[in-house]
């Protein structure tokens, strides 16, 4: 039984917790257009050689590179998209670039070194084979891994798909994730606020992030602040969802209702890490709707704990789920310190902005690290992380987790 009295959890035990037992989910078939950012379920073989035939790089002449440095008559001409045509010795072509190169023709001189008059090239002596010709093959090779599986489809693998002349790939499932807000003075923008209200502001934060980490946000909810409709909106929210998460209502006051909630109806793995913001986060399972347990994950409220934990724990719980070990962990770099600080008992995730030089990398605190306080999330580069129980003076050196990947 997890309570106030059990000591706060670190990161890696949530980690644990969090990650157990996750599979990926299983995949479908997805057009190129619609890809974007998508997870390959499997790796992707080459079946074709890129380019597919030798072609020229520059516009220019063919010619056999034995025939340099002499006047040759222009026999023809190669568009790109032309049939090859074939060369005689002693003889060369008007070539344009991505022509196919051809046959008898080992190199292409650009236009701006030849002297054309009456149908003839004069072209330059000393021409290598080769040059500026671009090998069948030279950028995949026929039967060589084009992609491997796991990995998440970037505006350069679409391409590098495309060139294969593949239109559909085999990617994992996104998925679907039920967002719920707690809290009765939580209102939606657009309406007017009474006192003592706020608007919503962690609920379009995580859709953004939740969707840029590959989730499918199908359902969306409010939850007043009561036991009952907290239990009936968690449940519902984990008949179709993969992964149930809910901002607020997590900690440890009498209009906290989550945390009983999710042990009433499922299991609660994890509670309260010693990690600043984000303290009273709950990692548990609920019943979901073909029998599976739909995963948890009950985030504090502040925003900026929100806004830290999604970064933490919905990032990997996402990757993992996609099959994207890319996603397990956010990419770290280390920066000098401009500022001081020092952290009690929890590890502290500092929103920095990084400024980057010849001399290295430096990292800016924002003034205010309250965990209140959204304004610190905003321009932020980087989540600074300083151990519990230690002191940072400027001009040490921070490791930082990197937010732009
Ligand atoms: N006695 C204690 N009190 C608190 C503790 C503690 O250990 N002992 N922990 C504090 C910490 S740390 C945090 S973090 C908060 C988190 O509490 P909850 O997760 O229960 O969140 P709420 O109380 O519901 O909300 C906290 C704060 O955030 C505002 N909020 C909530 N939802 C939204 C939203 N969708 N958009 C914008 N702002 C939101 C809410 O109005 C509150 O101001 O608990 C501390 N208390
Ligand atoms: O752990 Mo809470 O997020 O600091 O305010």
């Amino acid at each position: 039984m997890i309570s106030e009295s059990t000591p706060l959890a670190a990161v890696e035990q949530a980690m644990q917790a969090l990650l157990d037992d996750v599979v990926p989910l299983a995949s479908e078939s997805v057009a190129l257009g619609e890809a974007t950012g998508r997870v390959l379920a499997e790796a992707v073989e080459a079946t074709m050689d890129v380019p597919p035939f030798d072609n020229s790089a520059m516009d220019g002449y063919a010619l056999h590179h034995s025939d340099a440095g002499h006047t040759l008559p222009i026999i023809g001409r190669v568009a790109a998209g032309d049939s090859p045509l074939a060369l005689e010795r002693g003889t060369c072509a008007r070539i344009f670039t991505g022509g196919a190169l051809p046959e008898g023709a080992d190199c292409v001189v650009m236009q701006e070194k030849a002297c054309v008059t009456d149908g003839h090239a004069t072209l330059p002596g000393d021409v290598p084979e080769g040059d500026n010709v671009r090998r069948r093959g030279r950028d995949v090779a026929q039967g060589s891994q084009l992609l491997g599986a796991g990995m998440r489809l970037d505006a350069a693998a679409l391409g590098h798909l495309a060139a294969q002349g593949i239109d559909k790939v085999q990617v994992r499932c996104k998925p679907r994730v039920a967002l719920l807000s707690t809290g009765d003075e939580i209102i939606e923008p657009g309406k007017p606020l009474a006192s003592g209200q706020i608007y919503n502001s962690n609920r379009p934060m995580l859709v953004a992030l939740l969707e840029g980490f590959g989730a499918d946000v199908i359902h969306i909810q409010h939850v007043p602040d009561n036991a009952e409709d907290t239990r009936r909106c968690l449940r519902e929210a984990a008949l179709a969802a993969d992964i149930v998460v809910s901002t607020g209502g997590v900690s440890v006051g009498e209009e906290d209702h989550v945390k009983a909630a999710l042990e009433a109806l499922g299991e609660l793995n994890l509670w309260r890490l010693a990690i600043r913001p984000g303290k009273p986060l709950a990692l548990g399972r609920l019943p979901g709707g073909d029998g599976q347990l739909t995963r948890f994950v009950g985030l504090p409220g502040n925003p900026v704990s929100g806004y830290v934990g999604a970064w933490l724990f919905l990032r990997p719980l996402l990757g993992a789920m996609q099959g994207c070990t890319a996603m397990a962990e956010l990419p770290r770099l280390w920066a000098t310190s401009t500022f001081g600080t020092s952290t009690g008992p929890r590890q502290h995730y500092m929103r920095v902005r990084l400024d980057f030089s010849r001399e290295g990398i430096q990292a800016h605190a924002f003034t205010d690290q309250n965990s209140g306080v959204l304004s610190s999330c905003v321009g932020a580069d980087a989540l600074a992380v300083v151990p519990p129980h230690s002191q940072v003076a400027q001009g040490d050196l921070l490791e930082c987790l990197w937010l732009k990947a």
